[in-house]
């Protein structure tokens, strides 16, 4: 709650930019007496831009502890996003700045995405398209290639890690597929009686990952329990790149120790240092990287504007 009066707000937003285009910002601002609108902020620029505000807009910049601590006015930080990581939730609980995020903005939008990767995987849509761009189909002895293996998802297994908001879509999707569903236990909580994601990985034909990026789910998926998975699995995740172990999910799939890997999310966005998966996407495996696309859909984007509305609305009059 602001101690500050309502009539004299200050708000900021980070990064606008990266909610994309036909974005109506106008919800947040009417909450807010005063609002200064940045289209992105780099590392060195959030501390004097969120400067002097109550409450603080961000998408994906980066908020630590240093900045909370040096920031004179801040008592609201709103996350565009259900995704949290991006900004140290202890220390704002410490010194008592409230963290609201977004949660069930684009549950279509992120639904129909991780769908649209499992079933791309299954088919092995990746690998046929190549093979018909390099002339394999042209040059065939029969009327179809059939060289890379297809997975009928009706009756297969699908194992989900997160079951909120799109972890429950998804397995409502999966359903329609004829998929049998399994969810494993929180990670972490040693109090959930769902049996772990260890026992189930070695009957999961699919694994599909809807959990935030914490310290208990990163690297969640390493070496050790890709080794129990089926050869044939399919795994992907549109959640946080940091719950993959990367490198080892590479080798997995250049072993065959899984059958097909789906990534909307890397551990650093944007890639700039480049990526180990993103180096392997020309060598021919079943393995697929979207650009953090999955929440895209314009709905969506509005939606989170109206959330962020609601939840500074909430704040001002709890
Ligand atoms: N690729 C994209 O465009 C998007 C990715 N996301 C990611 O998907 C994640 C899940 O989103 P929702 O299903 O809407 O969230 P949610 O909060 O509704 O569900 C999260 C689920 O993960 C479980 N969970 C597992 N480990 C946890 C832990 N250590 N701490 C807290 N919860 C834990 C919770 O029990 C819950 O079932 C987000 O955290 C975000 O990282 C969300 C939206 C878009
Ligand atoms: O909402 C989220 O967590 C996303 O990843 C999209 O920004």
């Amino acid at each position: 709650m602001p101690t500050t009066p309502l009539n004299s707000l200050k708000g900021v937003i980070l990064d606008a930019a990266s909610l994309g285009e036909g974005v109506d910002f106008d919800p947040l601002e009417q909450q807010l007496a005063d609002f200064v609108r940045w289209d992105s902020t780099g590392p060195g620029q959030t501390l004097t831009r969120i400067q002097g505000a109550h409450v603080v807009f961000t998408n994906k910049v980066v908020i630590d502890a240093a900045m909370m601590r040096a920031a004179d006015n801040l008592k609201l930080i709103c996350v565009l996003a259900t995704g949290t990581n991006n900004v140290d939730i202890a220390a704002a609980e410490a010194l008592g700045i409230e963290v609201r995020n977004v949660n069930a903005y684009g549950t279509a939008s992120v639904a129909q995405h991780t769908l649209t990767l499992m079933l791309a995987l299954a088919t092995r849509l990746v690998p046929y398209q190549r093979s018909v761009q390099q002339g394999e189909w042209q040059r065939a002895s029969m009327f179809c290639l059939m060289h890379h293996p297809v997975m009928q998802l009706s009756g297969k297994t699908l194992v989900l890690v997160g079951h909120g908001e799109l972890g429950q879509e998804v397995e409502r999707l999966a359903l329609a597929f004829g998929m049998h569903v399994k969810v494993a236990a929180r990670p972490g909580k040693t109090d959930d009686t769902r049996p772990s994601l260890d026992t189930l990985l070695p009957e999961a034909d699919v694994v599909s990952l809807h959990c935030p990026l914490t310290p208990d789910t990163q690297h969640l998926i390493n070496q050790d329990n890709l080794a129990l998975c089926k050869p044939t699995a399919l795994l992907v995740n549109c959640a946080r790149g940091g719950i993959i172990h990367e490198q080892d999910a590479l080798n997995a799939l250049r072993q065959g120790l899984i059958g097909g890997l789906a990534v909307d999310v890397l551990t650093q966005e944007p890639p700039r240092d480049g990526n180990v998966l993103l180096d392997a996407l020309h060598e021919g495996l079943n393995l697929i990287v979207t650009p953090h696309s999955a929440w895209l859909a314009p709905e969506a984007r509005q939606r989170i504007i109206e959330l962020s509305a609601k939840n500074v609305a909430d704040w001002k009059n709890p």
